[in-house]
């Protein structure tokens, strides 16, 4: 499945966050979303799983609005990973990752085992399957996150949208977490602050500044130190790596 974001702007009072997005998610690709602090990537992601409405443009999902659609009937197409966990419920992991289902199962069906394979192999993809009956709130915040993806893992839906994933994560969950999302195969779109794992996975960047989309393309189009300069104020040394042979940053310090 696709998904594409036409003519969208959304306002908090006077202040413009969003100032007319358009970006297309293709089909099976993984889409990253790169861009300063307060930038507004939060609050695209925010309208996209409606957790606020635009003031203008849409969202499409298969070329329908996403705003026309029951919540149940979009939780079986999108899933979706926050950025801040803030769940006070004690629920056991498992319970926590159950949630995933119940877009499907309902809330009061009980689950049968094609739901507790699905629940199973989500906990297991992100490294968490010992800790299901552990309680949610005595988890480290990388482990919150394990959590949280594989909920989302959970709901089997075609698109699944993360703001970002590696929060929290030490990196070799960093790398398997990545690699595991893109091993999937779904429709990805996610926010990325570490450039180096955006090189690595993405299909394709658009770089957001000041709540408008200012540039777009593949790793290599994208990743130049001059983008570096301009929308980051950093000036970056990017290099190929010679054993996986995707671009590499390091940061200098600006002048
Ligand atoms: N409820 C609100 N009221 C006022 N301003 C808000 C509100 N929510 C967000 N903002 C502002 O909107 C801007 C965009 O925020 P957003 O969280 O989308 O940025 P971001 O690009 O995700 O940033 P970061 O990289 O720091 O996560 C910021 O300046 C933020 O302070």
């Amino acid at each position: 499945m696709k998904l594409k974001i036409e003519g969208l702007k959304y306002d908090i009072g006077k202040k413009k966050l969003l100032k007319g997005i358009n970006l297309e998610v293709k089909n099976k690709s993984f889409v990253g979303l790169i861009g300063p602090n307060g930038c507004g990537k939060t609050t695209l992601l925010k309208n996209i799983y409606r957790y606020v409405s635009p003031k203008e443009g849409a969202v499409y999902i298969d070329n329908k609005n996403i705003y026309g659609l029951k919540n149940k009937e979009l939780s079986k197409i999108l899933a979706v990973v926050m950025q801040e966990n803030n769940m006070e419920f004690d629920f056991t992991v498992k319970e926590i990752v159950t949630m995933g289902r119940f877009s499907s199962v309902g809330r009061f069906s009980s689950i049968d085992n094609n739901d507790e394979y699905l629940i199973e192999n989500a906990l297991d993809n992100v490294g968490m399957k010992e800790y299901g009956n552990r309680n949610f709130l005595s988890l480290s915040g990388g482990e919150k996150q394990r959590v949280m993806i594989a909920m989302a893992l959970c709901q089997n839906t075609d698109i699944i949208v993360l703001d970002e994933p590696t929060n929290h994560l030490d990196i070799k969950y960093q790398v398997e977490i990545m690699h595991m999302l893109k091993q999937l195969g779904k429709t990805v779109f996610t926010t990325i602050h570490d450039m180096n794992i955006a090189s690595s996975y993405c299909d394709y960047i658009y770089v957001m500044k000041q709540g408008e989309i200012v540039r777009h393309g593949t790793i290599s189009e994208v990743f130049t130190e001059d983008m570096f300069r301009e929308i980051f104020n950093v000036n970056a040394y990017i290099y190929t790596n010679p054993y996986n042979k995707k671009l590499n940053i390091s940061y200098l310090q600006s002048s």
